[in-house]
This record gives structure tokens, sequence and C-alpha cells, in this order.
């Protein structure tokens, strides 16, 4: 795997190494000593994936403290469009968002440090999103920003959403404890 920095700090694209032959391929996700040499914890609490049908927009969203984790994510299956925004009050990208398309076929990681939003839009059926967090899910310090809010052009109009996350606070009302 080659770990690259973005221009938002704690942000870091990963490109996975997929090993294909005649059953199909192999692909490492995590690699701990890889991870050490740019000090991104792996010290990993919680996994878990989500299947999502196209037009699907999830996020944006993050766990507050005491509660607040970096997590790893990457796909299974399909392809996303990834979206991250920088919500970290004294950060000079503040306010500023890092997009990436992802497919399954040239697997990439992201790794998204505390005081970023995340979310993404699944770009075809039964896009699979893998997800590793350090700290286990806070049900009352997890929270979101309207995807919407930001000034990220997510690219139609048939986008599907809970209703928590099209009623989440605009980022410009959110008083970001980061
Ligand atoms: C995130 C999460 C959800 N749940 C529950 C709550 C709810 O009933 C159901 C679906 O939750 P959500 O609608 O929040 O799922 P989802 O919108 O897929 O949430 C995910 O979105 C992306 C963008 C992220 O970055 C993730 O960290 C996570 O927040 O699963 C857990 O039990 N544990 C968890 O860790």
């Amino acid at each position: 795997m080659i770990i690259e920095s973005t221009f938002i700090s704690d942000l870091y694209l990963i490109k996975l190494n997929q090993i294909s032959d005649l059953r199909g391929s192999f692909t490492k996700t995590i690699h701990k000593e890889t991870f050490d040499t740019y000090s991104i914890d792996s010290n990993f609490t919680e996994s878990f994936y989500s299947k999502s049908h196209k037009n699907v927009i999830r996020g944006m969203h993050f766990q507050i403290p005491p509660d607040d984790h970096s997590k790893l994510v990457y796909l299974i299956s399909g392809s996303i469009l990834d979206v991250i925004l920088d919500i970290r009050k004294e950060s000079p990208t503040y306010g500023k968002f890092f997009s990436i398309v992802i497919t399954a076929d040239n697997p990439q990681a992201i790794y998204i440090g505390k005081g970023l939003a995340h979310g993404f839009k699944s770009l075809e059926d039964n896009s699979v999103v893998e997800y590793h967090t350090t700290t286990s899910h806070s049900k009352q310090n997890e929270t979101g920003i309207k995807y919407s809010s930001f000034g990220f052009d997510w690219g139609s109009e048939n986008d599907i959403l809970s209703e928590r996350d099209l009623n989440f606070k605009n980022f410009i009302d959110f008083n970001s404890p980061f």
C-alpha cells in the first residue's frame, strides 16, 4: 500500500495493492507498520459496513468529543463519490472539502482523522463501504452536518437520504466542538 497526504491534514489517501489471479483478487487494507510511518492510529475498536443503492447519499457524519474518532473507509464493491469536510475551527482548511471517486476495481482507502466530517454518494447499486473506527459507536455523540450546506455539488437531483441526514444543521449554523 502507498499512503499519500492530502491538502487537508489528518486526511490520507491509501492506494491499495490488488493482486489478481485466475480465482479473483486479493487486497490488503490494514498494515500497522505502514500506518505507523505516517503516525496513523490503527488501533481500531469497531468495524462495520453499509450497502447502498445508486444515488444514496450518507453524511456528513462524525462523532464529537469525548467519542470523536478516526476512521478508515474503503469499498468492497460498487463505486462511490467520497467527500470529506474539515470542521476544525483552527485548521487552515476549515470549511474546505476533499472529494474522490472510489471504485472497487481501483481500490483505495481513505483515512479520516478527528474533526473531519465524512459522507459519500453511491454511484451504482450494491456499493458496499467498509469502516474501521478508533472508538466505538456512540449514539449520543454521533452527529452530522447537512450534506447540501457546505458548497459541494453532489451532481444530481434524485438523491436518496435518510430523514436524519436531511435534518442535520447547515454548516454555517453548526457550532463545531473541534
Ligand atoms: C454508524 C452506526 C450506525 N448504527 C445504527 C444506527 C441506525 O439504526 C443504523 C444506520 O445508521 P446510519 O444511518 O447512521 O448509517 P450510515 O449513514 O451508513 O452511517 C455512516 O455514514 C458514513 C457517512 C460514515 O462516515 C460512518 O461513520 C457512519 O456514520 O445503524 C449502529 O448501530 N452503529 C454504528 O456504528
